[in-house]
């Protein structure tokens, strides 16, 4: 007995001088905490952006992003926008980040795009992200002269008559989707519900096989095309899922992050590793004594890479990188306009009509020729409008700044200002969707109407500069390599599917999420993975 004292006494003193050392601890902690959240809120108020208007409602662990992600795509900056009369606003970051910069006004856009687009990176969020997911290739590359140099590179092999001598791959391709589909809905006694992103995926990733890499997917059905899209779908249901959600934010808060082994991260990873351990590894072996003379873009690589301007990892990043840009975005902007027409079906029966009233099989000038087929042309602008693949672009300022201003803007502290400075280390968003639907500018921007662009459009200086008039496919120097291509194939599949299938709403309704670019879900089914569900039967 006489021990339990001594052991209380023992754990009791411990536990004293323990609660001293707490509170004495947690007493600097606080002070310096205080001290540090002053030093930051006066730094703030110091801020360049101090009087930037923002919306209220930031939470303090999440700033605005929480609500951002959220909301579907591109939503939460719409009604900013609309709530805040503005096109510049500030929004807080997640974990106490500096505050993000929204800019929307067209001059500001066109500015950054197409003069200074080298002094304003991608994020440190973005830019790691699409080393991991497409390579160290166009998409990625920073710095003028290394940009300039790989856009040389690749460029000659997308352009408008590229398009032209290899419009029958596309052609190609598009007719295996539509025999896919029909057997489809043959075997489904003559009516099948399809998740239609997922359908048009295979053939947009046959069509970049072909056209780009001579290379077979069969239809997007071979086991190495079947490999990359799974692989694509499963980062996609990570990057949508709470924890994507999480890692993202943490990432922007503490890049260095971006280094080590997460499981959110290594989806990423997956997607090139399969391209570069499928495809891109048999092009190689292909490669070997190859002709290298042609203009093509297989042919444009392997010559590089044999006279050793480019390694063999540099290659192999093109192709992943080439293989999924080029597939991915276009097929989600194919899936949006498939399910737009199903919900509206006089749209859809306004560009059938139009498509039938073409004699013959269409043909490379039929497709480019914006006088044969106006509402074709107006269903793909209107798609790209409405639905931007890419609804949002992440940059970051290099140094010191002066943006100027189309619309003036007036400041939470009433001064009106036309030029906004910006400081080194800025993050800026561009929202893209948002910027495409703006009522203020359109009319009726919420509405997917085709006919607007066969109308009078908005004044020029109300709109961005990018391909017509939108920024779906960025602007200036950086402005996607593959558009023609991109629009080409949009065109050429959708005018296809219209022509012998009908599709029809299914009720369902669409959340859209992001990851590296828009992700369909149907509300009640978020545990699915993203999809666009729609009914096809033959016309
Ligand atoms: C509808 C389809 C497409 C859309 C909406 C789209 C959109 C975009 C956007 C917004 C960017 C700029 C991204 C940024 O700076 O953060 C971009 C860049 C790029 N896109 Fe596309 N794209 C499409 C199709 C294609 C196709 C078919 C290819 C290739 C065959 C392609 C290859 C690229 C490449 C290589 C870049 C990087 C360009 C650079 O940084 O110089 N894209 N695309």
């Amino acid at each position: 007995m006489d021990s339990l004292p001594s052991v209380f006494h023992y754990f009791g003193q411990k536990y004293t001088s323990g609660i001293a050392v707490t509170l004495e601890t947690t007493i600097y902690a606080t002070c310096v905490l205080l001290a540090l959240l002053s030093l930051e809120y006066f730094l703030r108020s110091q801020h360049h952006l101090y009087d930037i208007p923002s919306p209220p409602g930031a939470s303090w662990i999440w700033g605005h992003e929480r609500e951002v992600w959220e909301t579907s795509a591109g939503i939460a900056y719409a009604n900013w926008m609309h709530q805040l009369q503005t096109n510049i606003f500030k929004i807080k970051g997640a974990l106490r980040k500096k505050d993000i910069l929204v800019v929307a006004d067209p001059l500001a856009i066109t500015y950054i795009m197409q003069k200074r687009i080298y002094d304003y990176p991608h994020s440190e969020v973005v830019r790691p992200r699409i080393a991991r997911l497409l390579g160290k290739s166009l998409g990625w590359v920073e710095g003028e002269s290394e940009h300039r140099r790989m856009r040389h590179l690749v460029g000659p092999a997308l352009s408008a008559e590229a398009i032209k001598q290899g419009a029958y791959k596309v052609f190609a391709a598009s007719e295996t989707l539509e025999l896919h589909l029909e057997k489809e809905i043959i075997i489904n006694d003559g009516a099948v519900i399809i998740s239609v992103c997922d359908w048009v995926n295979q053939a947009t990733i046959d069509v970049i096989g072909r056209f780009g890499f001579d290379h077979n997917f069969e239809g997007g059905k071979s086991e190495d095309a079947l490999n990359i899209l799974n692989s694509w779908r499963q980062m996609a249901i990570m990057g949508i899922s709470e924890r994507g959600f999480l890692a993202l934010m943490m990432l922007r808060r503490f890049p260095l992050l971006n280094y080590l082994p997460l499981k959110a991260l290594k989806a990423q990873g997956d997607v090139r590793l399969n391209i570069h351990s499928g495809v891109a590894k048999e092009l190689l072996r292909r490669s070997q004594g190859a002709s290298t003379d042609g203009n093509d873009l297989l042919s444009r690589l392997f010559s590089a890479h044999s006279s050793d301007k480019i390694s063999t990892d540099e290659l192999m990043d093109h192709i992943s990188m080439f293989i999924m840009a080029g597939s991915e975005t276009t097929s989600q902007t194919l899936g949006y306009a498939l399910w737009e027409l199903a919900k509206n079906p006089s749209i859809q029966e306004n560009l059938r009509k139009e498509i039938m009233s073409m004699p013959g099989t269409l043909a490379y000038d039929d497709i480019q020729s914006t006088s044969k087929l106006p509402y074709l042309d107006a269903v793909t602008r209107e798609t790209l409008r409405f639905h931007p693949a890419a609804p949002y672009m992440e940059r970051v300022s290099l140094k010191s700044d002066v943006l100027p201003l189309r619309h003036p803007l007036t400041t939470t502290s009433g001064r009106i200002i036309s030029e906004l400075p910006i400081e080194k280390g800025q993050t800026i968003i561009f929202p893209i969707h948002a910027i495409g639907r703006q009522d203020s500018v359109w009319g009726d921007g919420g509405s997917y109407r085709p006919e607007r662009w066969l109308e009078t459009l908005p004044a020029a200086d109300a709109l961005p500069t990018g391909w017509s008039h939108l920024l779906a496919f960025s602007d200036g120097p950086r402005t996607c390599t593959g558009y023609r291509l991109a629009i080409f194939q949009f065109k050429v599949i959708l005018a296809g599917l219209i022509r012998k299938f009908r599709f029809h709403d299914t009720g369902a309704v669409i959340k859209n999420k992001v990851t590296s670019s828009m992700q369909p879900i149907t509300v009640g089914e978020e545990h699915i993975s993203p999809r666009l569900p729609v009914k096809v039967t033959l016309v």
